[in-house]
């Protein structure tokens, strides 16, 4: 598994200070980031929302600054790949600051944090953020108090609101007017100290920008990825610079005799920070009783045993309903306006004297499908992302989470991997990527490799428009028999999902599951202005852009193959007839596989491609009304290939940007083979079963 690489971090100007922002998950930090550079790193109401850096840039009194947002991490000991790069990033990469961010409601585990990055890094800000929520919950505090104690400037802010951040960077810059700080933060048991004292002096030649008092702690202490990055930043191993390991054998062989365990040792280091932690709230924080109330009574609504799950299920299909009967009427206004303006094309075309077959190759190859893409993606992606992004505004998706935590642990699996597959119903490739929130290894494969269960965006159109068409029937209850199908779909994708993670750990990732404690953020009113912005532009509109990008080309490719013969037939045709047994032995025909497998590049365009390939050559522009069941009826669809071909969207290899980014996370070409063949291999078993079974009764 490779954490993610070294983040190259680029100044505009020499003089531009480089200033990381840290702190625990979900505090705030890319809220504060974005406010402050103007850039849109995705911000969500849940825990190990950023998994690697990303860097802004702001100007403040004529001094430009590099803020980098690094994954929210508990600790610098780094037991996760975030950690790890959020460790590597503070500890390594010299930043000039840092700024940590807080959790105002729950200030003394975040101190913690605030004690580690001050230990490693010379300046350190601290920003006290969620003070809205604070002051609501009744929690007063004294932040001049907390700064005072601290030794370093500490600000409130309530990010959200943009409250607090010009005093944040006016802090940031009245930091570096003064000389970095050479107090400790935490005094640590005797013998760590005195064994510090020992290394200091072999350590402070080497350690270069790093902290040389850090640097000592660590090495007590030091596992492989500590080493490593040590190798890679300071070209130094411990274990190999003759000096310093002599001293270090030396220091734990006594330690050893002292009756001091590895484990005891660490226990101390970390006990170190939470003592001063603690010690430092005493007299800051003073909190209401009874504060989180309301959270709680909603807590048992939403994941006690007898409503959690039926809540999930009704949520799930309303949000489809609103989708479905949402979408119809513009998808059929959207569809109307490009027919017509097609047809107002082509005659232009035609009039300007533009060759046939180049009017055939842009009328029929490309514009038809972009626009067709555009007409059936837009309005329900347009509904259902905004939906889905408020609900994880609010908090629920956590909730999610835990409800099915238990189900992913009874698979030996992380209950974790309920959130990454959340994060695959948007993208599969970002679900895959969000999967660095589990830290066993054993487990964060599973969930890559299952997390294409889940219908990502680019397929939820299909499933959309074949439900709709052909199995949700017609009349007054459609909508309803629609959500209710689609909901369906998607329970069988985390049934399926499930079975496969308890499949992977039977067999090929044996072991048992590490237990952990899920995070229940509070709840959040979610900003529903900004959520809709947000899913429309970062979302519908960069889906939408990919699939038109994606489908230009396809089309070209199609008509290409449409029309070139070789030997009396048509490339196409000869793909396809090639095809054409297997396809029907899953129920459904060649020119489907077909689509599915040109579609590799973006799952979006495989209904187009079918369309494309059937109408190659007769064009889309003299159907009628509802030209997509028209034309999909008259190459012999029925229900039953509807049903298969939604078995196979669910089910079936991963997209090119999926495939290369499991290839990225894992570094491994058989687990990227693997993570293609399972889910093929299941879809596959779908089809040919379900064929079988309508053979049998129809
Ligand atoms: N009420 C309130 N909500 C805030 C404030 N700052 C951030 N939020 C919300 O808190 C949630 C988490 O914010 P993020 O900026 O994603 O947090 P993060 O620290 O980057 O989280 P990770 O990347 O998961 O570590 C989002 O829903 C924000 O809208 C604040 O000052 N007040
Ligand atoms: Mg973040």
């Amino acid at each position: 598994m490779t954490a993610s690489l070294p983040l190259t971090v680029n100044k505009r100007a020499d003089s531009d200070r480089v200033v990381a922002l840290a702190g625990n998950p979900n505090v705030g930090k890319s809220t504060i980031f974005n406010a402050l550079t103007g850039m849109r790193q995705h911000t969500g109401n849940w825990p190990g929302k950023t998994v690697a850096n990303a860097q802004g840039w702001c100007t403040y009194r004529d001094r430009g600054y590099v803020l980098v947002d690094i994954p929210g991490c508990y600790s610098l000991f780094a037991h996760s790949a975030e950690e790890e790069v959020a460790r590597d990033f503070l500890c390594f990469d010299r930043p000039d600051a840092a700024v940590v961010v807080c959790d105002a409601t729950c200030l003394e585990r975040n101190l913690n944090l605030v004690l580690q990055v001050m230990e490693a890094v010379p300046r350190v800000v601290v920003a006290v953020n969620l003070m809205d929520e604070a002051r609501k919950k009744g929690v007063t505090l004294d932040l001049p108090l907390l700064s005072q104690r601290l030794g370093v400037p500490v600000v409130g802010t309530a990010a959200r609101d943009k409250d607090g951040l010009d005093a944040l960077l006016d802090a940031l810059e009245g930091t570096f007017s003064l000389p970095p700080r050479d107090q400790p933060p935490v005094t640590y048991p005797g013998y760590i100290e005195k064994a510090i004292d020992r290394l200091l002096p072999l350590v402070e030649p080497v350690a270069g920008p790093v902290q040389p008092r850090w640097l000592c702690a660590r090495l007590l202490d030091a596992d492989r990825s500590l080493r490593a990055s040590m190798v890679r930043s300071l070209g130094l191993d411990p274990e190999e610079a003759p000096q310093l390991s002599e001293a270090l054998t030396a220091l734990r062989r006594e330690l050893a005799e002292a009756g001091i365990t590895p484990q005891k040792l660490r226990d101390d280091l970390a006990a170190a920070f939470v003592r001063r932690a603690e010690g430092l709230c005493r007299g800051v924080v003073k909190a209401a009783e009874n504060a989180d109330r309301r959270d709680r009574l909603l807590d048992r609504f939403f994941t006690s045993k007898a409503t959690g799950f039926p809540i999930m299920l009704l949520l799930l299909m309303g949000i489809f309903w609103l989708t479905i009967t949402g979408a119809n009427y513009p998808s059929a206004l959207l569809s109307d306006l490009f027919q017509r303006l097609g047809v107002v094309l082509e005659s232009g075309l035609w009039a300007m004297g533009v060759p046939a077959a180049l009017v055939d190759l842009l009328i029929n190859g490309v514009y038809l499908v972009m626009t067709w893409v555009i007409a059936v993606m837009l309005p329900p992606m347009a509904i259902f992302f905004p939906l889905f992004t408020l609900l994880e505004d609010f908090g629920y998706l956590p909730r999610v989470a835990f409800n099915l935590d238990r189900c992913f642990h009874r698979c030996d699996a992380c209950g974790k991997q309920a959130l990454t597959m959340c994060m695959g119903f948007g993208c599969n490739a970002a679900g895959v990527t969000g999967c660095r929130i589990i830290d066993s290894p054993r487990e964060r494969l599973i969930a890559i490799l299952t997390n294409n269960f889940v219908p990502c965006n680019g397929r939820f159109p299909i499933l959309i428009s074949l439900i709709t068409l052909f199995l949700a029937g017609a009349g007054a209850l459609a909508g309803l028999k629609g959500a209710a199908l689609l909901a369906g779909v998607i329970v069988l994708g985390v049934f399926m999902t499930l079975l496969a993670s308890k499949a992977l750990s039977r067999t090929v990732l044996k072991g048992v599951p590490s237990s952990f404690t899920l995070e229940l953020p509070p709840y959040r009113p979610p900003q529903v202005g900004k959520v809709i912005v947000r899913s429309v532009v970062d979302r519908t509109l960069k889906v939408l852009g990919r699939a038109v990008i994606s489908a230009a080309p396809a089309g070209l490719i199609i008509w290409v193959l449409a029309n070139v013969t070789v030997g009396g037939t048509t490339l196409l045709a000869g793909l396809i007839g090639l095809l054409d047994p297997l396809g029907r032995a899953m129920g459904m025909d060649g020119v489907i596989l077909a689509g599915f497998l040109l579609a590799l590049p973006a799952n979006e365009i495989t209904l187009p491609i079918i369309l494309m390939a059937y109408t190659a050559g007769t064009g889309l522009l003299e159907l009628e009304g509802a030209a997509l069941f028209t034309v999909l009826s008259s190459h012999g669809w029925t229900w039953t290939t509807a049903v298969s071909v939604v078995l196979f969207t669910l089910m079936h290899w991963p997209c090119a940007t999926t495939l290369l980014t499991v290839h990225k996370e894992t570094g491994s070409l058989k687990w990227t083979a693997l993570a293609f063949a399972l889910p093929t291999a299941c879809g596959m078993a779908a089809c040919f079963l379900f064929h079988l079974l309508t053979l049998a009764i129809l």
